[in-house]
């Protein structure tokens, strides 16, 4: 094997400088370091020796042809603060089994069970915007979007009613997500047990998730609502033969939970701030709209007839992946694109920087739909674009999260064209779980159809 070391900034000085643009500029950091090095490059930051891995091959190298050899790594080890052990954080069997477990309800044949809820909780939203653009008010697109996908993912796979709940939830998930990652803290570092504002605030966040749960379970076991629900209370692990427990119960749900809404939700809302920016997109968003859907509420045969409004999803995830980094850990050497991945260290993979490579993507930072009409996406290499992540650690929720994408965007703009109240140019702000924009992402709203009657009555 190579001991041939990947190109990346060398000496002393320039391991301060990482770690520090790296704090002031994550996404900036990283989309220059693949400029500078290339598909794999080699980063120092502190103590951490890591290589940015972005070349489509050696992804595929990391996600599919060699991922026995790369586990979910420290990263992780934070989520379960809150997560727990779930399909998330975990690897090996214990991963498998649970995979198996869940994944016969996001098969595309299943997820059209979701449609229903998805244009009730659109509309219910709709109609408060309705009164919001009566009196002039602007909404945050990102807030919005935050409450409409943890409903919709309540309603859909909880069988429960989140609604009431709400600000409750949201404020103990955006802790709960914050707690996950690491500030460089003293506070981080000290144990458990140690009785500090920290360590309240975790065992606070774990004790209302477990509530939340027990409330989930409860209403299942009364109702008979929530196919997720049910899926877990009859999951048999499939070596061992043995009934989830509690705990693995409590764990998946709350996973599901944090894994879905927020990146859909984040998605969401940089694609309607691309749409609200891009008035030629807008029009063709609506055209469609009104073509298939001519004023109904869709269903799910009509998510097949929404291929522009499936373009603009994809570009909005090329542009703005949710998920813009994950990390891996290295079980053994390694090599990468003849570069040497030492045992230990860390690669990071990065939808964001690769899926802003200007070969593959020529005007990388430029939105533009039409990048995937027909079948453009197939005709690059393999794992050039992968929001959702490769291999057999895809996102299992991928199906689902494109099919309501399509749906909340075309109910949108059949009924509201967005303008911006933030500007066009909006930044990244800090990442949560997701790369989600800097501060709010303000529109104003307009109703279509009386838009339409201004202008001379068309439909
Ligand atoms: C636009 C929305 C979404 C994006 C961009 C996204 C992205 C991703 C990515 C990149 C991964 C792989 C992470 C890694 O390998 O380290 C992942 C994993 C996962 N996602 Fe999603 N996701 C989205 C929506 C959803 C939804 C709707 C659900 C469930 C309802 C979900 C549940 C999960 C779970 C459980 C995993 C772990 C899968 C495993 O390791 O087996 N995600 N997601």
């Amino acid at each position: 094997m190579t001991r041939i070391k990947a190109p990346g900034p060398r000496g002393g000085r320039s391991l301060v400088r990482n770690v520090v643009s790296w704090r002031k500029d994550p996404a900036g950091f990283l989309l220059a370091a693949a400029q500078d090095h290339g598909g794999v490059a080699r980063l120092q930051l502190g103590p951490y020796l890591t290589h940015l891995v972005t070349d489509p091959a050696a992804v595929y190298r990391v996600v599919v042809e060699n991922h026995r050899n790369y586990t979910r790594g420290r990263l992780y080890e934070q989520f379960k603060l809150v997560m727990g052990r779930g399909l998330l954080t975990s690897d090996g069997a214990y991963w498998r089994g649970h995979r198996r477990g869940v994944q016969p309800l996001f098969l595309s044949k299943a997820i059209g069970a979701i449609v229903p809820n998805v244009v009730e909780a659109t509309n219910e939203m709709l109609d408060r915007w309705e009164r919001s653009a009566a009196d002039g008010e602007p909404v945050d697109l990102v807030a919005e979007m935050l409450r409409l996908t943890m409903v919709t993912l309540s309603r859909s796979l909880f069988g429960y009613d989140v609604d009431d709940t709400v600000p409750a939830v949201k404020q103990v998930v955006d802790a709960g997500l914050e707690l996950m990652f690491m500030h460089g803290m003293i506070s981080e570092k000290l144990p458990r047990w140690v009785p500090n504002a920290r360590n309240r605030q975790i065992r606070e966040i774990q004790g209302f998730l477990t509530e939340f749960v027990a409330t989930i379970r409860d209403n299942h076991s009364r109702t008979g609502q929530g196919p997720l629900v049910e899926l877990m209370e009859a999951a048999v692990d499939p070596e061992t033969g043995r009934r989830w427990t509690d705990q693995e119960i409590r764990d998946e749900l709350i996973t599901v939970y944090m894994a879905g809404h927020e990146t859909t939700a984040t998605a969401a809302a940089w694609t309607l701030h691309a749409i609200a920016t891009h008035s030629w997109i807008d029009e063709e968003l609506t055209g469609e709209a009104q073509r298939v859907l001519a004023g109904r509420d869709p269903v799910h045969a009509d998510a097949d007839q929404l291929t522009f409004a499936g373009m603009v999803v994809q570009e909005a995830l090329r542009m703005y992946p949710p998920i813009w980094i994950y990390p891996r850990d290295a079980v053994d050497d390694d090599e990468l694109n003849g570069y040497h991945i030492p045992a230990g260290s860390s690669v990071v993979l990065s939808p964001l920087v690769s899926q802003r490579n200007p070969e593959l993507f020529p005007n990388p930072h430029a939105f533009d739909p039409h990048r995937f009409a027909g079948d453009a996406v197939k005709r690059l290499p393999r794992l050039s674009y992968y929001p959702f992540g490769g291999g057999p650690r895809m996102c299992v929720g991928n199906l689902m999260a494109l099919l309501e994408l399509k749906l909340i965007i075309s109910m949108i703009t059949q009924r509201f064209r967005l303008e911006p109240v933030s500007g066009a140019q909006v930044p990244y702000g800090h990442s949560i779980i997701s790369l989600r924009p800097e501060g709010e992402l303000r529109v104003r709203l307009r109703p279509r159809t009386r838009e339409l009657a201004a202008a001379g009555g068309r439909s």
